[in-house]
């Protein structure tokens, strides 16, 4: 291992302690900041950075316990010293523990801690000494703080998923976080064949699984960076989550069609309608900012299609223009992303229940917006990344109640899942997929004439 990879995962570490930088933008930036590292210190420094970020609370009570400083009152660097070395010494075991300790007591020398020294040293020796015996919350006595703990979520979260879901499936959806699951990919069948495609990636060593949720989806593994994929840059793939090619499945787009994808960045579910809609048909794929659609732009332009439009547009500000003319609108919204927190390791520290609360009535005004593009027998399909039922089926059946559309069934394209009323949660642990929400609208023949 090179020397500096410690560095660079401090560096890491710091950012998002200091910056509250998202760790997945923060480790992006410093892995294409070091492209020329062998593949095994990069994959130290995301094992590392990833690691740390989803066990921070486990990893912080455990210092707690040797520390007569609490966490919280050490210096940042301190406190990212303190977790790194607990975490090589619980899960990383290619690192013998007195090395961690030593290597943890040198980083933090020289970053002008030297008159710590003796303070990291004695916290990591004292925790690697004692590490088959921590003592835990009760998970009987104290199901919130034992949750809180062994799975390093907040109680907060744990008090949103309690509203909907007992103890044991809360425990299936957070245990996926820990697992190292493969990436979704969905294969672009305009380019080349799902059989052909998996042959290529498995004759570059790549592991390969078909999807079970979705025909044309491949669940790949042992790779080293997505770019290098073969395929990548001749359009061949998109990284899409299975449930993400089931709402757009559910949408039941036509060739031909004019669909329009309100919240459409990085452009995963514009893609495939594209596909759908043929070259008759046409997208129109919409996001807040620039730097938002511009990544539609990279993705539609490496996969080749010709039939998407892509605009910055509030999806909260009412087009005139589009008034009665979609086939379909995708309102894939803003959401707390509850569904894909074991893959975005610090979603789950920043959610309350305000935010969600927000978040609901922000998808309220968009879904009120956005519902008047549909013509009337046209379809809207609302999706989100997240499992609560406050954003989600109350929502839902919020919308159907008050505007002119009606629920129709999904079960023809997610079964068993009590998709005939109109809308499923998928669970992450429990399904083969990301945690993710999907309902589906037919307009009434009067719709927009009641909303002017
Ligand atoms: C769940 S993501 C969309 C994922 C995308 N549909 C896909 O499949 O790749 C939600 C998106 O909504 C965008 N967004 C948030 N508020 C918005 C608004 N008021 N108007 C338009 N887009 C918004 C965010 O920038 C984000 O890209």
């Amino acid at each position: 291992m090179e020397k500096n990879t410690r560095e660079v995962v401090l560096s890491i570490l710091l950012d998002i302690e200091k910056n509250h930088t998202f760790s997945n933008t923060a480790l992006g930036t410093a892995l294409r900041a070091n492209q020329f590292m062998s593949k095994q210190d990069r994959a130290y420094i995301t094992r590392m950075v990833e690691g740390v970020t989803e066990k921070r609370m486990r990893l912080d009570y455990i210092v707690n316990q040797f520390s007569k400083t609490k966490i919280n009152k050490c210096k940042p660097l301190i406190r990212c010293v303190l977790r790194m070395g607990t975490y090589e010494i619980f899960y990383m075991d290619s690192v013998q523990d007195h090395t961690a300790c030593n290597l943890c007591v040198k980083l933090a020398a020289d970053h002008g801690f030297g008159s710590l020294r003796g303070f990291v040293n004695g916290v990591l020796r004292n925790i690697a000494r004692n590490k088959d015996s921590i003592v835990f919350p009760d998970q009987e006595k104290d199901k919130r703080a034992y949750y809180s703990v062994m799975y390093s979520v907040p109680e907060e979260l744990l008090e949103i998923l309690e509203r909907d879901y007992d103890y044991e499936t809360i425990d299936r959806i957070l245990a996926s976080g820990d697992s190292d699951r493969p990436t979704a990919i969905r294969v672009n069948t305009e380019k080349i064949s799902v059989t052909a495609f998996s042959e290529k990636l498995r004759q570059n060593g790549i592991t390969v699984e078909r999807g079970s949720m979705n025909d044309t989806s491949l669940l790949i593994s042992g790779y080293d960076y997505i770019r290098k994929v073969p395929g990548f840059f001749d359009g061949e793939f998109v990284v899409q989550d299975q449930s993400s090619c089931l709402a757009v499945k559910a949408a039941g787009i036509n060739e031909g069609d004019l669909v329009v994808d309100v919240c459409a960045a990085p452009g995963g579910k514009t893609m495939y309608a594209a596909m759908l809609t043929g070259s008759e048909g046409h997208v129109i794929s919409r996001d807040l900012t620039d730097k938002k659609t511009e990544l539609i732009e990279e993705n539609i332009e490496r996969l080749g299609l010709s039939n998407v439009t892509v605009q910055v547009h509030d999806a909260r500000e009412f087009d005139e223009e589009l008034t009665g003319k979609a086939d379909v609108v995708i309102a894939d919204l803003p959401c707390s992303g509850l569904g894909i927190m074991g893959r975005k390791n610090d979603i789950k520290y920043h959610v309350s229940m305000e935010s969600v609360k927000e978040l609901a009535q922000l998808q309220r005004e968009i879904l009120d917006t956005v519902c008047r593009y549909v013509k009337p027998g046209g379809t809207l399909v609302y999706s989100t990344c997240t499992i609560d039922s406050i954003e989600n089926d109350e929502n839902a059946v919020w919308f159907a109640d008050t505007h002119d559309f009606s629920l129709c069934g999904i079960d023809d394209v997610v079964p068993e899942h009590g998709g005939e009323r109109g809308f499923v949660t998928l669970h992450q642990g429990i399904d083969e997929c990301d945690g993710f929400f999907i309902s589906k609208f037919r307009a009434d023949s009067n719709n927009q004439i009641g909303q002017e």
